[in-house]
């Protein structure tokens, strides 16, 4: 599946995805009093106001990007109808033609973890009926729990040709305090990073291997290591836009060649109508503005 991703990213000479992370607060008021009409105050009223909003995004850019990635926990929110809105955002991302990395950062012991790795990325079956969950390209995946954790993924992967990314340098303020704490000289993203390339050779795609990381845009000088580490390893890279990532910040976790990363900026892109530069434009049209304004501020990095 890491091939097919790359193969994206080169049509589209654009190494980012768009986080379709929806909030309330992110949606129009005209959908959402339409919504509101219809089904009152209620869970269901959120939920098709995000796939509405979604859609709109998604049909605004396309055409420019080689995935999406819908982060679960904003549909998770509001219950069945949220999550039934994150499959519909999957399934309509997917009948564009675009890639889906399902955010949804599992991770378990291994029984469960093969539950959770059936549920995103891979078949169940019923009487010899295959049956899929989410069905989106990649999950990312907690690496907390260990090989046996992570083992499932990787089975569904090669099974199913899916991919994963690993937690291995987050973006937040606070991911240093326990994945930069030094184990016998070595900081521990370090040593998620070695075994998530062993990992990696259980599937390997071509020159990448299926088994991904994500490291964040935010601490450039570890991705500039980790890229030395890992040369056989895709990244996914969030932390672009809204949390301070600039694009000088993420060209480590790129390759000589251009390739080697996807960027992910969500509230930049989904939210772009609310800041000033965008404020003429309907919501969608600013979201494919600021999706072109992306994409020429890393190709200019690159
Ligand atoms: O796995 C992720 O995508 C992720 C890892 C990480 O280290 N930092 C991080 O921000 N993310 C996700 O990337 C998205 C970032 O959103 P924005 O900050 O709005 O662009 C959210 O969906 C986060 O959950």
């Amino acid at each position: 599946m890491i091939a097919k991703l790359i193969e994206k990213i080169k049509q589209t000479n654009a190494p980012i995805c768009v986080g379709l992370d929806p909030l309330i607060s992110h949606i129009p008021d005209y959908i959402l009093d339409e919504k509101i009409k219809k089904y009152g105050k209620s869970t269901k009223t959120v939920a098709e106001a995000f796939y509405d909003f979604n859609m709109a995004i998604i049909d605004k850019t396309f055409d420019l990007i080689p995935a999406v990635k819908p982060q679960i926990a904003m549909y998770e929110e509001f219950g069945i109808d949220g999550m039934i809105a994150y499959k519909n955002t999957v399934d309509y991302a997917k009948s564009k033609g675009l890639l889906v990395i399902g955010d949804a950062k599992r991770g378990d012991i291994g029984s469960t973890s093969l539950a959770y790795a059936k549920a995103h990325i891979g078949v169940s079956e019923i009487s010899g009926e295959k049956l899929s969950g989410f069905d989106t390209d990649f999950v990312t995946v907690n690496p907390y729990l260990g090989t046996d954790g992570i083992k499932p993924f990787i089975d569904v992967c090669n099974s199913e040709d899916k991919g994963i990314f690993v937690l291995v340098k987050t973006s937040n303020p606070s991911s240093g305090e326990f994945q930069d704490r030094q184990i016998d000289g070595t900081p521990l993203y370090e040593l998620v990073a070695k075994k998530t390339c062993e990992w990696g050779e259980l599937s390997m795609d071509g020159e990448y291997s299926n088994v991904g990381a994500v490291v964040g845009a935010t601490y450039p000088k570890m991705s500039a290591i980790l890229r030395e580490k890992m040369p056989h390893t895709f990244f996914l890279v969030p932390g672009y836009g809204a949390q301070g990532g600039t694009a000088e910040d993420l060209k480590p976790c790129f390759n000589k060649d251009g390739l080697g990363a996807i960027v992910n900026s969500s509230r930049g892109i989904i939210a772009a109508y609310k800041q000033e530069k965008y404020a003429s434009l309907d919501f969608a049209n600013a979201s494919r503005e600021a999706v072109k304004d992306m994409i020429a501020d890393i190709n200019r990095v690159l």
